[in-house]
């Protein structure tokens, strides 16, 4: 099995699933994902200008040009109309001869929401990465499954430890599964040894590293040292150059997909690169400074942006209103102010609340008031969209055909400061009702779909929030572009 997509004509090859799908139609030329082609030149080679180039270009260009490339090239210098197909390889393509006994390192992403017992509030991510595991272990892999949880910010700490996760899934496959308290070292390298085959283990937070996410080499080095390959399934992570995510890639091979990987790009590439229209993208949720540049992108794909959550409050000082103690991202008010700007000179109908609801302070019992937005008292945090709002924002869905939401309206975690989020959760599963293509992603805001009771109505739940935003900006997702392709040519 695997991922493939056809694309023709001489334009920049951008996305996900697309970072190394390359075409080139004879007389046009392309800059496509590491491969630069010109027939005007007659020149095709192999470069990294996009910094998309995989773990199996590197290695074709280590040995020279490889048998495809100089077909490529002969292709081109004869004037053929040349159709390059690429594809990451798949977990699927991988078969029990393959798999048995071989140590395989796969990376999920296991960042599940928790409660402030550590209870897990939402299991759809571990759900989600079962497929893959069941796959590898019914063929007789050993497992190292690893992931990140949080943002842990200096090693170590208690709430960060992936222990909850573990009876889960243990839950979840039918079987016993070893947990470790690191992911390099020799304590790992023990575990490992003693596995058989069949076995699963989970290795501790690769957070708890801060090699991890600056994507350091020797680090990446030291995870796949206890293994014999890797498989990324972390679809919610493959927006992160990371070293669990794209530099064990230099160090492992085969470096191929999970199931999950395959599914979500299949499903988003195919939902968003031709959108049905009206198009809609709700940005909420907390990381205001992640997802606050995504919406530029946005606006040139949607006829609407909805903004809500956390992010609202940055808009708020850009035209000079007073927050309280609301949420605020100081060093992106300029670029909300650009943004608001940006969008009325583009005719996007863009949405902020016009009313919140307040708290006192950071607590499911907080003394609350709902107020408009140019009348939040100092000391008072916005945790919620207002009624009025929400009903602006319903109105505004009605008619549309196509919605992507990333990030809850408020602090639905706290009943008090949930109905905008639920409010919206519902419109979104009526307009499903009426031939909408509705797309929920990220950890947080599948867990509010899932506690409205509504999940099931959603056209697609996506295990990735900040990966589905930036894959329908158009940008590659380095945990993709590092897997290995399979190509075929075609004149
Ligand atoms: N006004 C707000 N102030 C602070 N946090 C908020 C606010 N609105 C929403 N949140 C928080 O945002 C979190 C989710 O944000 P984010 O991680 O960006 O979403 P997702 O996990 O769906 O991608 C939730 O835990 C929610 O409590
Ligand atoms: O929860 C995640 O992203 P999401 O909130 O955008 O869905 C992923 O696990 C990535 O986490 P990160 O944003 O800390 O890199």
């Amino acid at each position: 099995m695997m991922m493939s997509c056809r694309v023709v004509g001489g334009q920049r090859v951008r996305g996900g699933r697309r970072a190394m799908n390359a075409a080139v139609v004879g007389g046009s030329s392309a800059t496509v994902a590491g491969f630069s082609c010109s027939s005007a030149t007659s020149t095709c080679c192999v470069g990294s200008s996009q910094g998309l180039l995989s773990s199996g270009a590197s290695r074709m260009m280590g040995s020279g040009l490889s048998r495809f490339q100089r077909r490529q090239a002969n292709l081109i210098r004869r004037g053929a109309k040349l159709i390059v197909e690429a594809a990451k390889r798949s977990v699927g393509d991988l078969s029990e001869a393959d798999l048995k006994g071989k140590k395989v390192f796969v990376r999920a992403d296991l960042n599940v929401p928790l409660d402030g017992d550590c209870n897990i509030t939402d299991d759809t991510r571990i759900r989600a990465a079962v497929p893959t595991l069941k796959y590898l272990l019914d063929k007789g892999a050993k497992v190292l499954l690893t992931s990140h949880l949080g943002r842990p910010k200096d090693g170590p700490e208690d709430k960060f430890r992936l222990n909850p996760v573990v009876p889960r899934l243990s839950e979840l496959l039918g079987m016993e599964v070893g947990k470790v308290d690191d992911c390099v070292g020799a304590d790992v390298t023990a575990k490992v040894d003693a596995m058989a085959d069949g076995e699963i283990v989970v290795l501790e937070n690769v957070r708890f590293y801060k090699e991890e996410t600056k994507n350091e080499a020797g680090f990446a080095e030291k995870l796949a040292a206890n293994a014999d390959m890797f498989v990324n399934d972390a679809f919610g992570t493959a927006h992160r150059a990371h070293a669990s995510t794209e530099g064990v890639t230099k160090y492992l091979s085969p470096a191929v997909s999970g199931f999950l990987l395959q599914k979500e790009l299949d499903y988003l590439d195919g939902a968003v690169s031709d959108p049905k229209k009206p198009f809609c993208a709700i940005v909420g949720g907390s990381k205001v400074s992640s997802k606050i540049g995504v919406i530029e992108s946005l606006m040139e794909k949607c006829d609407k942006i909805i903004i809500g959550g956390g992010m609202i409050f940055t808009f708020y000082v850009a035209r000079g209103l007073s927050v309280g103690a609301s949420l605020v991202e100081e060093d992106k008010v300029e670029l909300a102010r650009d943004l608001e700007k940006k969008a009325a000179e583009m005719g996007v109908e863009f949405l902020l609340p016009t009313d919140v609801v307040l708290a006192d302070n950071f607590a499911p019992d907080a003394n609350t008031q709902t107020v408009s937005i140019d009348a939040i008292p100092d000391g008072w945090m916005g945790l919620d969209i207002g009624p009025e709002s929400l009903k602006t924002f319903q109105d505004a869905l009605g008619d549309c055909k196509t919605v992507v939401w990333n990030g809850p309206m408020g602090v639905f975690e706290f009943d008090a400061f949930a109905a905008g989020t639920v409010g919206i959760a519902d419109t979104l599963a009526e307009i499903s009702g009426k031939g909408c293509c509705t797309i929920i992603g990220g950890g947080d805001s599948v867990a509010a779909v899932e506690k409205a009771g509504v999940a099931d109505k959603m056209s697609h739940i996506s295990t990735g929030g900040g990966a589905s935003l930036e894959l329908l900006e158009g940008k590659v997702l380095p945990g993709v572009a590092a897997l290995d392709e399979t190509v075929a040519v075609s004149a």
